[in-house]
């Protein structure tokens, strides 16, 4: 069974028959069923070994991991979706109005064993081990499930630990950022149950399919697969005029083939250059500067389209895994 939270498009599409249920199969992965379950949730399956892989936030993994790691392993930690971080989130007026720094926070005369600054948190234990490496004294840790920027204003704490993303939820509730209040930097990762890995028929080859795939799918997220026409008196004119402009390269060089065009065409030139087209493989930021000097070596005809997976050797990522697994050597 895989736990899958959410998951990125890397033609892995996730079929949902019933959309009541929270069962799914990913009819590329035969074998493999997904379910739909909260964050936190994902975790504890792993970790009892109810699933054997899933998809979570590492701030999810972070808080309820714990320090027995044992039975969880991450084998993927920057699946490049679910970007934000673990921070505090101070008012913006009232007692905390000149307050920009953790040692600021912590140098506060206020707070008190009777009267302590009061954290409200879906991260106890983050939050625990945060104030107590940080050497704060007097805080009260205070839980809740959601709409944590609300607590200061009603009353029920002081100041939050929460995540920020794009950092409008904070600013729409007259919090703030501080220097040194950022706990830590979030994003999916796939995690795995240890024993599973070693015992269960067939998920270890599912697991290393994963990795390539995500791992594939990522690089190849930054290209454009550009297919361009170009004029030359032969292969190796255009792989030339190609090679000496900037960024026309591809990933190793151009691939070149001919163009047969039919009569009355654009490509059908009776006695001249021949028309040939170039594939090449270019950053996405680059696009348009690429557009451009394509143009300036006779480029034309330039059709441009998104990249599903550039597979190279074989990931780090999956050597590691068989290292930690012990397995080193075996598959
Ligand atoms: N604003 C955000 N931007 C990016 N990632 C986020 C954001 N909020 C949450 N996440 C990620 O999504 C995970 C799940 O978030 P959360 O626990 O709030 O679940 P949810 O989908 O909102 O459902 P619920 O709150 O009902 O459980 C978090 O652990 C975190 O990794
Ligand atoms: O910095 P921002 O982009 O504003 O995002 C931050 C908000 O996103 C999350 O909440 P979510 O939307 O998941 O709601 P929830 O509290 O109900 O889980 C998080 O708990 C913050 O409230
Ligand atoms: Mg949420």
């Amino acid at each position: 069974m895989v736990c899958l939270w959410h998951s990125q498009d890397c033609q892995l599409a996730v079929y949902k028959p019933n959309p009541r249920q929270y069962v799914a199969t990913i009819p590329q992965l035969p074998g493999l069923e997904v379910w739909f379950q909260r964050a936190s949730d994902v975790v504890r399956k792993i970790k009892t070994g109810d699933v054997d892989l899933g998809i979570v936030g590492y701030d999810m993994f972070a808080e309820l991991a714990g320090d027995d790691e044992g039975d969880l392993i991450v084998v993927h930690d920057a699946l490049d979706f679910g970007h934000c971080k673990l921070a505090l989130g101070i008012p913006t007026s009232g007692a905390f109005a000149d307050i920009s720094t953790l040692e600021q926070l912590k140098k506060m005369p206020q707070w008190s064993e009777s009267r302590p600054l009061r954290v409200v948190t879906g991260y106890q234990r983050i939050a625990r081990d945060f104030f107590s490496m940080k050497g704060f004294q007097n805080v009260r840790l205070v839980s809740a499930d959601g709409a944590l920027e609300a607590a200061p204003a009603m009353g029920s704490a002081d100041i939050i630990l929460d995540l920020v993303s794009t950092g409008v939820t904070l600013r729409e509730n007259n919090l703030k950022e501080i220097e040194g209040g950022k706990v830590l930097e979030s994003q999916g990762i796939l995690v795995a149950n240890r024993q599973s890995l070693k015992e269960r028929p067939g998920l270890l080859e599912v697991t290393r399919e994963l990795i390539e795939r995500f791992e594939a799918h990522l690089v190849a997220d930054g290209y454009y697969s550009v297919i361009a026409n170009m004029h030359g008196d032969s292969m190796e004119d255009v792989a030339h005029k190609l090679n000496s402009a900037e960024d026309l390269g591809g990933l190793e060089g151009p691939t070149i083939s001919p163009v047969y065009a039919g009569r009355g065409s654009k490509g059908a030139v009776a006695d001249g250059p021949r028309a040939f087209a170039a594939v090449i493989c270019i950053k996405k930021k680059e696009l348009y500067r690429c557009v451009k000097e394509l143009r300036k070596v006779g480029g034309r005809d330039v059709l441009v389209q998104p990249m599903t997976y550039i597979f190279d050797a074989e990931p780090e990522r999956w050597r590691i895994l068989q290292e930690n697994l012990g397995l080193m050597g075996r598959c």
